[in-house]
């Protein structure tokens, strides 16, 4: 199902939703953290997606443990090279990490900037380590407001030759896009590439809003453009790529069933989808059980999902040459 002839991919990947659950209880004991459990099998419920949650919401307070125990920067540093390993243990050749600064920042009131440079610093050891390609992506958390994000903006352009491009991510129906134009005009003035978590919680309209007002160049999620055939057609003819998360969507309650998941009509309508876990530690997948298991629940035959690799690379924020060079390596 996973053609090893060519690279693998996971280009929508939070960082601060892959934290270890062993890192979470290790910090806790360093830190002198009150945690809900102190072993891990009485830690799982409360930082991993048991059975699917009511909504995007709901599934989101689960990455708050993971984050509250980063309470200084070198716990910061840690995650991002876990994550590396992790990715390395994934049989993953590159990875686009995202995450937010301001929320692993927020509960011990770590300086932004300091956060933005220690996750760049983990991710760089981890790749010489791991010989794994990576690239970072600066996440707006929309759910703490127009001003949070600004200072997660700027601690991001404070450190922008580690930083590939900015997406914003959380409540959606709570915090519309249109809140960030300003926001997304600076960041595409410094040169950053755009994707945007858009069409997950709200309709779309938000998508449209997305790539019309905030200049996204991919989608996260985009499940809703389903249900708008202009944009499916848009979405194939500008090849603005979309980042499908299949387990995340069923257990946000985007999707009712894997059966049901928009990926096929995409893949058919020749929009550029590809396939990525999300949040894979907090919902207890990794990147082969989404090609192995959820892809073909989705009805994807085997060609599909071989273009849906493809796809990965294909949208991948890197240039021709960098795309070239890893299929050298990987063939
Ligand atoms: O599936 C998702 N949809 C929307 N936002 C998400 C998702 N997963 C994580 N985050 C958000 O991303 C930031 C951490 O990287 C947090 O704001 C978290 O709530
Ligand atoms: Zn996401």
């Amino acid at each position: 199902m996973i053609d090893t002839t060519l690279p693998l991919t996971d280009i929508h990947r939070h960082l601060d939703g892959n934290i270890r659950a062993q890192t979470i209880l290790d910090l806790g004991r360093q830190h002198n953290l009150t945690l809900p459990a102190s072993t891990l099998e009485a830690l799982i419920p409360h930082v991993q997606v048991t059975s699917n949650e009511p909504d995007l919401v709901s599934f989101l307070s689960k990455l708050d443990w993971g984050v509250k125990v980063l309470a200084d920067l070198d716990a910061c540093r840690r995650i991002a090279y876990e994550n590396i390993e992790d990715a390395a243990n994934n049989g993953l050749h590159y990875v686009e990490l995202r995450f937010s600064p301001g929320y692993m920042a927020m509960t011990h009131q770590l300086p932004v900037e300091g956060v933005v440079e220690a996750v760049i610093a983990g991710v760089r050891e981890g790749c010489r380590d791991f010989n794994v390609e990576a690239r970072l992506i600066g996440i707006m958390s929309r759910t703490f407001g127009e001003s949070a994000c600004l200072r997660e903006l700027d601690a991001l352009l404070s450190h922008r030759d580690g930083i590939t491009a900015l997406d914003l991510a959380g409540d959606e129906l709570g915090f519309p896009g249109s809140l960030f134009l300003s926001h997304f005009n600076r960041a595409r003035d410094a040169g950053l590439r755009i994707t945007v978590h858009a069409g997950e919680a709200a309709g779309p309209e938000s998508i449209w809003q997305a790539i019309r007002e905030l200049g996204a160049e991919r989608i996260g999620h985009g499940v809703k453009a389903v249900e708008d055939r202009k944009l499916m057609d848009f979405l194939a003819e500008q090849r603005i790529g979309v980042e499908s998360c299949l387990t995340s969507n069923i257990q946000t309650s985007t999707v009712p069933s894997l059966a049901q998941h928009p990926l096929k009509t995409f893949l058919e309508h020749g929009i550029l989808a590809s396939i990525n876990t999300d949040d894979p530690a907090v919902q207890g997948i990794d990147i082969q059980h989404e090609y192995r298991v959820a892809a073909p629940a989705t009805g994807l035959t085997p060609a599909q999902i071989r273009q849906a690799q493809i796809n990965g690379l294909e949208i991948a924020f890197l240039s021709d040459a960098e795309k070239a060079a890893l299929r050298a390596r990987v063939k």
